[in-house]
């Protein structure tokens, strides 16, 4: 098999982040995907050096604007991405020796036709090595908006709201934990396995597991290769989900026999854990927008086994008639920022803007209009979404409560991004009365 470089793996994946505007996980899915053969330390280097230069772009991109005669958005894209991935390397991968940093950018720059600006990629990037003890960042007093941009690599618009929602000190503790690796979050699957078994089976696979206390059936593992190659993962005896999230599950607590629409279900975490907990009873109809995304849904539930699921084609913001006031519990788990969850999508700090996360407000308000009508008397609506902001979170809910009184809402929380385990998610839940005031 031809040898393959991984710097070079490193350099498309970034390209089609950065460049072509493709999602990371997408991304970098898709390189390891066609790349199955590389070894467990080509795999690492490869995730680790991706997902680094991209959650400390901005401060990568200020020491190289620093040092370079050339400011970082005027250079050719594949330099741009040499060297980003390079400055990554020298400030925060010890076990890369300097030397073997600059030499391999050198070597990848000629290698894609640069080799007119190979003295520039080597001055550069040494220049930047012996000058790792004098990068010059702003005044945590006189400009603490720049510092923590600067620091943690959040865009300032983000900085600068969520100092205003959250105070000085816990929005430092949240662009910490954004910062912190952190081992993969599952959920066993009960109706095939029980977690003692499960923790048995994956310990003899050779993954690390820890009990996650607070929910059963859930652990933290690593130190496994990937998914696909952990038979417990092929054979359906778990699924990966974020902590936070299986909060959904847990909130809604459905009784067995249930029938729950989830209206945006896609790729499924949440319709099969609720599916798991009605034990091969009732029904949940997962719902997404495209062929595509329903496609997922269906991968989940083939590969998990899961009978008492159906996977639709629905567009949420349209109204079904047949499903009125059927169901006893309805998910909105609705589209949104995602930045609870820039742990694991780092790039959506970048991708996103307050525009943007205006038009997402609306939209989540404009399918809660609808979805609400699917809810029987005294059924449930959980409201969930994975980012910390209050205008998509507590300010909907209370609009929600205020604009269709036959809803109460029962409960609420917005979790913060942890250390540990969990991503930033929020959920509420509504209870609708059993007469309506409408
Ligand atoms: C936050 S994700 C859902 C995650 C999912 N609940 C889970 O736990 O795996 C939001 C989903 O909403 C879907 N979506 C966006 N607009 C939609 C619409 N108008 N109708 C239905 N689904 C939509 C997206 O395709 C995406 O899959």
């Amino acid at each position: 098999m031809a040898s393959v470089n991984i710097r070079e793996l490193v350099l498309e994946t970034l390209l089609l982040i950065n460049r072509d505007g493709e999602y990371s996980h997408i991304a970098l899915g898709q390189v390891l995907g066609k790349y199955q053969y590389l070894d467990k330390k080509d795999r690492a280097f490869l995730t680790r050096t991706v997902e680094g230069t991209l959650e400390r772009r901005i401060e990568i991109d200020r020491i190289i604007n620093q040092f370079s005669s050339v400011k970082i958005n005027k250079m050719k894209p594949v330099i741009r991405e040499i060297i980003r991935s390079g400055v990554y390397q020298l400030k925060y991968m010890d076990s890369v020796p300097a030397s073997a940093v600059c030499n391999e950018a050198v070597k990848l720059a000629a290698k894609k036709g640069f080799i007119n600006l190979k003295g520039f990629v080597n001055g550069l990037l040494r220049n930047i090595s012996r000058n790792l003890d004098h990068i010059e960042y702003p005044s945590k007093e006189e400009e603490p908006v720049q510092w923590l941009s600067a620091i943690y690599s959040m865009p300032e618009w983000i900085v600068r709201k969520w100092r205003k929602e959250y105070g000085e000190e816990k929005t430092e503790q949240i662009l910490k934990a954004f910062l912190t690796e952190r081992p993969t979050s599952i959920r066993c699957s009960c109706s095939k396995i029980t977690p003692k078994e499960l923790k048995s089976r994956l310990e003899e696979e050779g993954v690390t597991v820890k009990e996650y206390g607070e929910i059963p059936g859930a652990f933290l593992i690593s130190g496994y290769d990937y998914l696909d190659a952990l038979e417990t993962f092929r054979e359906g005896c778990f699924q990966v989900q974020d902590i936070s999230s299986m909060m959904v599950g847990e909130w809604a607590d459905p009784k067995e026999g249930d029938y729950i629409i989830d209206v945006c279900a896609a790729p499924g975490g949440k319709s099969v854990h609720l599916a798991d907990k009605m034990k091969g009873t009732g029904t949940v109809e997962a719902r997404d927008l495209t062929e595509y995304k329903v496609n997922l849904i269906r991968d989940n539930i083939e590969r998990l086994g899961l009978s008492n699921v159906v996977a639709v084609q629905q567009d949420a913001l349209e109204l079904n008639e047949t499903s009125l006031e059927k169901a006893d519990i309805v998910i909105a788990d609705l589209p949104c920022s995602g930045l609870g969850v820039l742990a694991k999508k780092s790039d959506l700090k970048y991708k996103m803007t307050e525009q943007m996360q205006k038009e997402l407000a609306k939209l989540q308000r404009d399918i809660l209009s609808v979805v609400r009508r699917y809810v029987k008397p005294g059924g449930r609506l959980i409201y969930s979404t994975c980012t910390i902001d209050r205008e998509e979170n507590e300010e909907n809910a209370a609009w929600f409560a205020d604009k269709f009184p036959e809803f109460h809402l029962v409960k609420q929380q917005q979790m913060l991004p942890e250390q540990e385990a969990g991503d930033g998610f929020y959920i509420a839940e509504f209870e609708r009365k059993k007469a309506d005031l409408e």
